[in-house]
């Protein structure tokens, strides 16, 4: 049955960049239910056939590998905007009659998506439920919030507490659109539809686990949000986190919403809070060169676009098994992998006494690269018993269908029209994971801090992580995808 996505932030860049071709490529492909129908609100002062106009631009763009004019046209015909200031009550009470207005009489709900800034999150729900638009007794009501969600544990619990009061947490869809890659989703297919790997997945034979998110790009024109937030909660408190809870999580009796979710809060639950001497020895921090220098940051700024942290599960499944998690600005090329490095043999029977097999290593590229490789030892060839290090290699690009993987904003948006919030965050995720990163924020910004290191953009980050690896006899997996 047809439904309704209200975007607040209708005239914002990701509205134009993300949602409506996502939107655009699930109506042709006949994913959105028939009738569906798409209102924009902003303060903008645009008719709807101005927003329309500049959508088109944008889909044209962003969506360029199937833009048509026909399918434009009937997919424009479902977009309405009204003009509207979230902290003005008479809107909400206008938005409500116009919805009154396009909607059909047999109607199945309305997802309302706040693509706005963070500070009016509050303020639009508290509007919402005061025009009763959150009302679910004719159809469903669900609202779905964009990162960031709150700025630490404590305005994440206020904002999670005042959601409440207008929306139950079945309404509620936290995104973070890292679970939205299909690649993300296909570490559940690898892990939970295979038998192969699960008997290996622990403690017992993995050495650790390295999960990277590397960015080439700077932080551009982002000084005002990123110079407060820093790599630590832009990254870390959700991508991350969320990328290790898929890969140290048991296996859920279900693949279902609860299930899912309450397997990776028992990861957050285990992972051992950092303490004391912890904040010097299992964390890097580094800055890029010139980021001083980018439009807006504060000349003195100590925010960091590099960090690494080095997590323990304390678990029987992981126990003293490092998970490294790192992430950076200006690194050598855009990479998100997570390598899962297997122990060596016990006793070496092939090859020179000194070489050390590289060992078993199953790699997950996450993008731009999607796909697995599994890297094993096999014999040189016309050697006596001497080894080198094979792979497998399974990409997503070389299988039927494989070609366009869909954009992340596709599925989690008709995760949220149908009800599946499997891949969404629940409000215990998102406060745990402050949990973990509010102590090292806190740590990093005393006069105890470990050292800010300097790094050369298009680089791995600083040097001084690079030891910092060695000097735990391991080696960090600095490899730039080919694509
Ligand atoms: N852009 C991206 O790639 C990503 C963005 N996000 C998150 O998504 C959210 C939106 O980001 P983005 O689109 O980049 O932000 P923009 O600054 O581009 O857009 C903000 C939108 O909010 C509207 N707005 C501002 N004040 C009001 C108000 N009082 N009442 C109604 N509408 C208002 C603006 O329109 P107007 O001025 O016309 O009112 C505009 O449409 C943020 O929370 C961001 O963190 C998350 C991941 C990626
Ligand atoms: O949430 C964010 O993610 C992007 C990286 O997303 P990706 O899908 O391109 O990997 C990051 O650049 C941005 O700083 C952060 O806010």
């Amino acid at each position: 049955m047809a439904n309704t996505i209200v975007i607040f932030g209708a005239s914002g860049d990701l509205t134009s960049r993300k949602l409506i071709p996502a939107l655009y490529r699930l109506f042709q492909k006949n994913r959105l239910p028939e009738g569906s129908l798409i209102v924009g609100v902003s303060r903008s002062n645009f008719e709807h056939q101005q927003w329309r106009d500049s959508l088109r631009t944008s889909v044209e763009e962003f969506a360029n590998d199937c833009f048509d004019n026909e399918t434009w046209a009937r997919f424009a015909d479902t977009l309405y905007y009204l003009p509207g200031d979230i902290k003005n009550a008479d809107d909400f009470e206008s938005l409500a009659e116009f919805l009154d207005t396009i909607e059909p009489e047999h109607h199945s709900g309305r997802l309302y998506y706040l693509s706005t800034m963070p500070q009016l999150y509050e303020e639009a729900i508290k509007q919402l439920g005061a025009a009763g638009l959150n009302n679910d007794e004719t159809g469903f009501r669900r609202v779905i919030i964009e990162k960031p969600f709150g700025t630490d544990l404590k305005s994440a619990r206020a904002l999670n507490a005042s959601i409440h009061g207008v929306f139950r947490e079945d309404q509620i869809y936290r995104i973070d659109h890292y679970l939205g890659k299909e690649t993300v989703q296909n570490i559940f297919a690898l892990r939970f539809a295979n038998l192969i790997f699960e008997p290996i997945w622990n403690r017992r034979y993995v050495d650790h686990v390295q999960i990277t998110v590397a960015e080439e790009v700077v932080i551009g024109r982002r000084a005002g949000y990123y110079d407060t937030a820093g790599i630590l909660r832009d990254m870390f408190q959700n991508h991350l986190l969320q990328l290790m809870m898929i890969t140290a999580m048991e296996p859920p009796a279900r693949y279902d919403a609860a299930m899912v979710r309450d397997e990776k809060v028992k990861v957050l639950h285990s992972i051992r809070r950092m303490t004391g001497g912890d904040f010097a020895s299992d964390t890097v921090r580094g800055q890029y060169k010139g980021y001083l220098k980018e439009e807006g940051v504060p000349a003195n700024s100590d925010t960091e676009t590099y960090a690494v942290l080095k997590l323990y599960c304390d678990n029987w499944r992981w126990k003293g098994v490092p998970f490294y998690l790192r992430s950076g600005k200006g690194m050598s090329c855009r990479t998100t992998q997570i390598v899962v490095q297997f122990k060596n043999v016990p006793h070496i029977l092939f090859g020179e006494k000194t070489r050390e097999p590289v060992g078993n290593r199953l790699v997950m590229q996450v993008q731009p690269a999607e796909g697995i490789q599994l890297h094993f030892e096999t014999k040189v060839p016309d050697s006596e018993m001497k080894t080198r290090t094979s792979t497998l290699d399974f990409s997503f690009s070389n299988t039927p269908g494989g070609k366009s993987l869909p954009d992340s904003y596709q599925r989690l948006l008709l995760d949220a029209l149908t009800g599946d919030a499997s891949l969404f965050a629940r409000s215990d995720e998102v406060e745990l994971a402050w949990g973990i990163i509010d102590p090292i924020l806190a740590a990093w910004r005393s006069p105890a801090a470990p050292p800010l290191y300097e790094y050369e953009t298009g680089l791995w980050g600083p040097p001084e992580s690079t030891q910092w690896m060695y000097k735990q006899d391991r080696e960090w997996f600095d490899v730039c995808p080919v694509l």
